[in-house]
């Protein structure tokens, strides 16, 4: 069968990066060095994972698994911010956990219009309108836009339903959903002609219950073998499991005894990646195919058996409809007690979204590479190389004021670097030249574009602006301490 199973699927997701920011001074006649006016970089888009209630399968992720957002702009001169990139919103279906590679659980989704931050945009870097402080008036540097997130992910359908029909393929799952619902699934005499889960609104009475038609077991299942785990996957979030059960079946070795215990060898051997066990959910026992005469002798010669190990057991034909309108009515009310049992449901969660918030920590250890070095580690220390342009010597000494602030030179010099060690901050190796802490925040020469170092003593245009912040109340450009954190 050239079909592909498409409840999981390998994705790569790729979020915009932020655009740079611009470093720009305002010039116009007479008056050529205005101050900066350095736009900010846009911020990169994000992948949103959002469920949308039309979508049924994986399908569309196994023919695309490749995803991007939009970059944002860089900023311009004039104080224009570049535009935010596009954000990127993929619909997934009801019941869709997101897992790392490693089969780590990140999310799982439930409920129309649930959203997942899948890939975060890179943040847009600072002009150097925003860096402009009282310390550093007219910033000649930028910072750069940070790269978006890249992600590998996996996505796995659980189908959500009240009742999961499991049996061996061709028991007659797929029948016995087509005829309690208005569910029209695939039907046929080969086995594994379900090969995505069937979902069947069902109506017993006042109760209105889903069932899920999953794909069919096999003995071994649980290792993987027949679709394996991918069936098995539908089960965990069914409150009640029904054992469909073949009785017309001239398959050796197979019975309908033999067959529950196979099916709960399967069950028990599997372990839920969403938690929990398996082994409390109600079960309910269909012997199908009872229309055939021989599979009616056998269903009532077993029926004590099962009975016996505690199981509510039902004679049915699909073809026939023999037994159905009990065995709709005993789900109803098995639905019914489960729901009763649970605890409150939890409100939906909307937006979900895995990553820390506190990122204000860092750490330095001795690089066990190098004798003489050391290793910064930290989301900020981190971001802020990345936000630096290297060839620019202003943005690095803003860069070593930032390191300085949040205390990684103290702790570098505590942990016994000394001038020239090697220092790695990321991807990025420094030659560590410390400053003397409180002294070089009051360097006149870092952070000030050298066209303005006259500026030092109050100008015509000082005074004019003075004049004007007097008669209006408000200064043209009263930059804070801008540090883009
Ligand atoms: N005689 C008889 N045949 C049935 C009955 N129910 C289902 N069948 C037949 O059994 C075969 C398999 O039925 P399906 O409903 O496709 O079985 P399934 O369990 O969904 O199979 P997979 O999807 O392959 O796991 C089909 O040829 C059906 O017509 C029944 O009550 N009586
Ligand atoms: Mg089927």
């Amino acid at each position: 069968m050239a079909s592909r199973f498409v409840d999981r699927a390998v994705i790569h997701l790729a979020a915009g990066s932020g655009g740079n920011g611009c470093a720009s001074v305002h010039r116009e006649k007479f008056k050529p060095l205005g101050g900066p006016d350095g736009g900010n970089g846009g911020g990169g888009g994000d992948v949103l994972l959002i469920v949308d209630p039309g979508v049924h399968t994986l399908l569309d992720f196994h023919f695309r698994p490749h995803a991007r957002a939009g970059s944002g702009k860089p900023g311009q001169g004039g104080n224009r911010n570049g535009a935010a990139g596009e954000t990127l919103e993929l619909r997934v279906p009801d019941g869709t956990v997101v897992l790392t590679e490693d089969g780590e659980v990140l999310a799982d989704l439930i409920g129309p219009g649930t959203t997942f931050v899948a890939a975060k945009g890179g943040r847009g870097g600072l002009g150097n309108a925003a860096l402009a402080s009282r310390a550093r008036k007219a910033p000649g540097f930028a910072l750069l836009g940070e790269d978006g997130e890249e992600r590998d992910l996996v996505l796995e359908l659980r189908s959500v339903a009240d009742v999961g029909l499991l049996g061996f393929p061709s028991a007659g799952k797929s029948s016995l959903i087509s005829v309690l619902s208005a569910a029209k699934p695939k039907i046929a005499d080969y086995p594994f002609t379900t090969l995505v889960p069937n979902l069947g609104v069902v109506t017993a009475g006042d109760t209105v219950f889903t069932m899920a038609d999953v794909p069919g077991l096999i003995p071994g299942a649980s290792e993987g073998k027949g679709l394996g785990l991918d069936f098995l996957r539908h089960i965990e979030r069914c409150a009640v499991l029904v054992h469909v059960i073949d009785c017309a079946t001239y398959e050796q070795g197979r019975d309908p005894v033999s067959d529950v215990d196979a099916l709960e060898n399967e069950l028990a051997r599997y372990t839920p990646a969403l938690g929990g066990d398996l082994s409390d959910r109600p079960r309910v026992v269909v012997l199908n195919k009872i229309d055939v005469p021989d599979a009616a002798e056998l269903a009532e010669m077993v029926r004590a058996d099962l009975e016996a190990r505690g199981l509510r057991v039902f004679e049915i034909s699909t073809v026939s409809r023999k037994g159905l309108r009990e065995l709709t009515f005993a789900l109803g009310e098995v639905v019914e007690s489960y729901r009763a049992s649970l605890p409150e449901a939890e409100p939906t969660k909307i937006v979900l979204s895995p990553r820390a918030v506190d990122d204000s920590g860092f750490t330095v250890e001795s690089d066990p590479d190098d004798p003489s070095g050391y290793i910064v580690r930290g989301p900020r220390p981190e971001r802020w190389v990345r936000q630096t342009d290297f060839s620019n010597d202003e943005a690095v000494g803003y860069l070593a004021d930032r390191l300085n602030r949040l205390g990684v030179e103290e702790e570098l010099a505590r942990m016994g670097a000394e001038p020239g060690s090697q220092v790695s901050i990321g991807d990025y190796r420094f030659d560590w030249e410390p400053s003397t802490p409180g002294v070089m925040t009051h360097l006149a020469g870092r952070g000030t574009d050298p066209r303005l170092e006259n500026r030092s003593r109050v100008t015509a245009s000082d005074r004019k602006e003075a004049r004007r912040v007097r008669r209006d109340g408000e200064p043209e450009a009263e930059l804070g301490e801008n540090t883009g954190d």
